[in-house]
């Protein structure tokens, strides 16, 4: 976009990418509640508020960095989803995306079952009180002593990822005296990306087994005649922040064409599929994510009507999304520190955290938006990069956004849509600490992990 295209638009606008945006917002002020967790609005002074909580008392209390969780929101979002889906199917939260004590407890108490994917995960599970048997244990590469902890507790269903797993697990059970209730992950050949679907070879990667020549039916036969194991089904998931149903289609198609053939050549019909997660959210307003209603509407047509079309009962349905859930429930609040205008360039914004809380931009060249939280301003919008306080020059949070070219050392702002693969994904890179967690509710603020602190780090470093 040039600057021609906007003779007032915003400083330094001339290097925005093309097609980025149309220009700088209309308003800097407005809070699109496509990627604001649903309670957040201004006060009468303008100042930003979550759940009844004002962000500068947020700040004060709990200080900053700090991901602001609402509760509400979560609880509705986690709502919608068992709702939509109904009582013929089960919806896994994705413990990936952000797992807690707290969370755990929200799931429980809204009738979701939870996707753990590792040991600690799996404690975290436990520990808040999620009844065993609905969770279900992934990984690729389990380790025997996660194994085992997952069969004596009384996992759901274990994800069997590979063929040596098969085995591994099976073995496992045996000598528990157990029966373990698998799913065999398959990889159909889809590859989702953020917002298409490309089919590829899809087998080059370490997830699943492959469909393709004829190895996942291999797994299928090899796991039905151990006796340590319960095949219940087979679990497919295609990627992650996906807007098109399309790639689910394909691979609800191939799922059901392996059950079919399951069904012929073993006489056997598997009660269950799950179809992953991966829906995506809004980060910015350019987003269109679907409701949970018409997803779970697309995902029973497509599975209906594959299993009709291949004369099958049609299988118990679940779902595993992560993103869709906790993403939009949650905002970073940072304070602005140093403030640096590149003339002809932009302006960068340090705030006080950066890719240690946030590394998702770095990694995936994520997109996400801003806003001055603190206060409102009606100062010409600049063209900023929120960038953080790492010895990287790669440490971006938000790469393009318009901010109130008023702003000042001490403001606050904040980056919405953060709930989701933020904190779980969080380093201490650079001995910054991992900010809390703060979960706000009904005018009242808790923290539900604390912050990291100096003797966390000198308690690790043992000498
Ligand atoms: C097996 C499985 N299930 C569920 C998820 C959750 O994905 P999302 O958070 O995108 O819904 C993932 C992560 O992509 C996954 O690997
Ligand atoms: N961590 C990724 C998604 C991976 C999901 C897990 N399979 C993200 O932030 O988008």
């Amino acid at each position: 976009m040039s600057r021609s295209a906007h003779p007032a638009g915003p400083r330094h606008a001339d290097v925005l990418p093309e097609g980025h945006y149309a220009g700088p917002p209309t308003d800097l002020n407005a809070l699109d509640s496509k990627v604001w967790a649903q309670t957040v609005t201004r006060d009468a002074d303008g100042v930003v508020t979550v759940g009844g909580m004002d962000v500068k008392t947020l700040a004060e209390e709990f200080g900053t960095p700090a991901y602001v969780v609402d509760e509400a929101d979560f609880r509705a979002r986690a709502r919608a989803w068992r709702s939509a889906f109904g009582q013929d199917a089960d919806v896994f939260y994705a413990g990936k995306a952000f797992l807690s004590r707290a969370v755990v407890r929200w799931l429980d108490e809204e009738g979701l079952n939870l996707d753990v994917c590792s040991g600690g995960e799996l404690a975290t599970a436990l520990s808040a009180g999620m009844p065993a048997d609905r969770i279900a244990f992934h990984g690729n590469n389990k380790s025997t002593e996660e194994i085992d902890r997952a069969i004596r507790a009384g996992v759901g269903r274990i994800v069997l990822d590979s063929f040596q797993e098969i085995v591994r697990v099976a073995h496992i059970a045996q000598s528990l005296g157990k029966r373990q209730r698998v799913q065999i992950r398959i990889t159909v050949g889809v590859e989702a990306h953020t917002h298409e679907f490309i089919a590829t070879a899809h087998e080059d990667q370490k997830f699943g087994i492959p469909l393709a020549g004829g190895q996942a039916a291999e797994a299928v036969r090899r796991a039905l005649q151990l006796d340590g194991l319960e095949l219940i089904g087979i679990h497919s998931h295609i990627g992650s922040q996906i807007f098109d149903m399309s790639g689910f289609e394909v691979a609800a198609h191939r799922v059901v064409g392996l059950l079919k053939d399951v069904r012929d050549e073993h006489g056997v019909e598997l009660p269950e599929i799950d179809l992953g997660g991966g829906l995506g959210i809004a980060y910015t307003s350019d987003d269109d994510p679907r409701e949970p209603h018409e997803i779970a509407k697309a995902l029973t047509e497509i599975v209906t009507r594959e299993c009709e079309g291949a004369r099958l009962r049609t299988p118990r349905i679940s779902v595993e999304p992560g993103r869709a859930i906790v993403g939009p429930t949650a905002f970073t609040l940072y304070e602005v520190g140093t403030i640096k205008p590149l003339d002809g360039l932009r302006t960068y914004v340090s705030v006080d955290g950066g890719m240690s809380d946030n590394i998702r931009t770095a990694l995936y060249d994520a997109e996400y938006s801003v806003a001055l939280v603190s206060r409102t301003s009606d100062a010409e919008p600049m063209l900023a990069r929120v960038v953080g306080k790492h010895c990287e020059s790669g440490d971006i949070v938000v790469k393009d956004a318009f901010l109130p070219a008023d702003l000042a050392p001490g403001d606050l702002i904040a980056v919405p849509a953060t709930g989701a693969y933020c904190r779980s994904m969080a380093s201490n890179y650079n001995h910054v600490l991992r900010p809390p967690v703060v979960a706000v509710n009904d005018g009242e603020a808790r923290v539900i992990v604390r912050r990291e602190t100096e003797e966390d780090l000198l308690r690790l470093d043992v000498g």
